[in-house]
């Protein structure tokens, strides 16, 4: 017997129930579960004695003993518990690329819950066996655990299905209700929807879930991808939109980039060392750089890119969450919301960003070994006059006791010379250094730096001044690598992996939560402002060079080096 009292706390306050969605069914029938699990249940059918509670504004209040009772009826274990997790926008490009294979190596690794259906949903006409075919051709195994591969794929493949439909209809959601329920058999049933569709479909698709197909009698959650926004205004007003249908701790805004396993090592890397955070304050830090380059260029994403531009794209989300924290303090425990009480208040305590403070740049057509690889403006799906910055640069301050004048400084490019994302700390100068006079002039040469690879080739490397061994005395830097790939045999999870599994779990600690997303646009907007209505050009690169000079000049001001440019790196 399932009692109300049984679903989540995250969903015991409100929960957004359509007037056909709280039913209880006493004629049940048995049918074939469709789940891979015992064949055995009885679930309720659709179309038979089914008794409908409207309810005020569609609101339920789950501590309701009247509602207790009437969901006792279903006749199931109240022990067992299943997870639908739909896809919306199954046949786009994320889609394929990223949520159904993450949703498969939780099934490889046994992460997900015994009994559990994925369903894509999208307006694409296709059946069950074309969305599998589609999404086999994705698929991969862990390189170091090949074994069953095939195997586990087909069982994946068969918990996978689709259903058609169009993101402002609620009378699709409702087919789609209907074909989740007959999945859930009467089990208490979880349900997470996975909004990876264009942002300007958000709150219809949200809206008829929540109306039409949010769990009756378990919880209801969203991940929303980004862009969450391309201000304050819009991003408030979709934060608005998103709270008509649904509660904030069922809204679970994804930024990937805190899924990426040496992002989420930061924190380890912290308060878990003895010798790291007496030394991360600006006592003894010089600067922090956050950089961010892909060696290709919107090839493909040029319409979505073009309104959004890599300061959107990249720096208020991704970089912007790992210099929070980075920078955040020691939290009270580990906690979701004590962990994000901390990053707020990085946020909040940031100097407004000045256009000064700012280098832009576009990249245009290069010819390198015979190959002509095109600039943004050749893209078909952008405009020939874009101003948009495919490269930025910017120095940023945290204007509280422990960053006082620390410049932390950000980098984010595409179709630059490389692929990479990293964090680099650069420390001060040892005070009096007794071996000044074996660095020459340049005693920036002998200043630690700690460099956390968070892509490619996982690492975190320490350089070290050294003596050089023999019977002289000269010193070099050396590195102290912790290399990934040679540490640990196993391969590293894919970030959307982590969070699939976070938000199944309810684990919101890597989830935006609204407050920060408010913070993070506030220190933007301005500037984004300022850029757009003054026109500001951005400087021109070559495909595949390192970026504008502006770049070097702006961290210059600030008698800083950047760090992916010596020839030690
Ligand atoms: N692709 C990526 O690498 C990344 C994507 N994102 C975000 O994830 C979300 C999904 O991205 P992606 O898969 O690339 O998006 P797509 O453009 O591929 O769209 C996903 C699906 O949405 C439907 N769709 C597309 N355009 C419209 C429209 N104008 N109106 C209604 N439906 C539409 C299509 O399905 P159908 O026609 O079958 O309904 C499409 O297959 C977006 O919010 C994006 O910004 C975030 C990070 C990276
Ligand atoms: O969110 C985004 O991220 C990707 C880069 O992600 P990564 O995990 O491959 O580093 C970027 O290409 C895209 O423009 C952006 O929207």
């Amino acid at each position: 017997m399932v009692k109300i009292s049984s679903i989540s706390k995250q969903s015991a306050q409100k929960i957004s129930v359509s007037k056909q969605q709280i039913r209880t069914n006493s004629n049940s029938n048995a049918v074939l579960m469709q789940d891979g699990a015992v064949a055995t249940k009885i679930i309720p059918v659709e179309g038979e004695d089914t008794s409908v509670k409207t309810l005020k504004d569609g609101i339920l209040s789950a501590t309701s003993s009247q509602e207790s009772n009437d969901l006792s009826k279903f006749d199931v274990n109240k022990d067992e518990s299943t997870v639908s997790i739909t896809v919306v926008g199954a046949s786009g490009d994320l889609a394929k690329k990223k949520i159904f294979p993450a949703l498969f190596a939780l099934y490889y690794e046994d992460c997900l819950p015994k009994h559990f259906t994925i369903y894509g949903y999208a307006r694409s006409k296709m059946t069950d066996d074309e969305l599998r075919t589609m999404v086999s051709k994705t698929l991969t195994c862990r390189i170091d655990k090949r074994e069953n591969c095939g195997e586990k794929m087909e069982e994946f493949l068969k918990r996978c299905f689709y259903q058609s439909g169009q993101y402002d209809s609620t009378e699709n959601f409702v087919e789609l209700d209907k074909k989740l329920r007959q999945h859930e058999a009467g089990r208490i049933a979880n349900r997470l929807f996975y909004l990876s569709i264009p942002p300007n479909i958000f709150i219809d698709a949200v809206r008829c879930a929540s109306l039409s197909a949010s769990s009756a009698n378990g919880w209801t959650r969203v991940i929303v991808e980004k862009p969450f926004g391309r201000d304050s205004e819009s991003s408030a007003a979709l934060t608005s939109g998103l709270k008509q249908y649904l509660n904030e701790d069922q809204i679970f805004r994804i930024d990937h980039y805190l899924g990426k396993e040496l992002v989420e090592n930061l924190s380890v890397l912290r308060f878990s060392n003895l010798i790291f955070e007496p030394l991360w304050s600006r006592q003894y830090i010089r600067n922090v750089q956050l950089i961010f380059s892909e060696d290709f260029g919107t090839e493909g994403r040029g319409g979505y890119f073009d309104h959004y531009g890599i300061i959107r794209d990249i720096m208020q989300n991704h970089l912007l969450q790992i210099l929070a924290l980075f920078a955040m303090e020691t939290p009270v425990r580990l906690d979701a919301e004590d962990i994000r009480n901390e990053k707020v208040k990085v946020l909040r305590s940031m100097r407004p960003l000045q256009l000064d403070d700012v280098v832009i740049g576009q990249y245009k057509s290069h010819t390198r070994g015979g190959v002509t690889y095109p600039g943004y403006t050749e893209d078909k799906t952008v405009p020939k006059d874009s101003l948009t910055p495919t490269f930025a640069a910017a120095a940023l301050f945290i204007d509280n006791a422990r960053w006082d004048g620390v410049p932390f400084l950000m980098k984010a490019g595409k179709a630059l010379h490389n692929r990479s994302a990293e964090i680099r700390v650069q420390f001060r100068h040892v005070p009096g250094n007794l071996y000044a006079k074996n660095f020459g002039s340049n005693l920036d040469q002998s200043t630690n730096e700690l460099v956390i690879r968070v892509q490619p080739d996982e690492a975190i490397y320490l350089k070290i001044n050294n003596k050089v061994p023999g019977l002289g005395m000269r010193l070099d830097r050396s590195t102290l690598n912790l290399h990934y790939a040679a540490r640990y045999a196993k391969e590293i999870p894919d970030a959307y992996e982590r969070l699939l599994l976070d938000a199944v779990e309810g684990e919101r600690r890597l989830f935006i939560r609204s407050d920060e997303l408010d913070a993070a646009w506030a220190l933007f907007t301005p500037l984004l402002k300022e850029l757009e209505q003054k026109k500001v050009n951005p400087e021109y690169y070559p495909y595949g060079s390192r970026g504008p000079v502006g770049a070097h000049y702006l961290a210059a001001r600030y008698n800083v080096r950047w760090g992916d440019l010596g020839l030690e790196q």
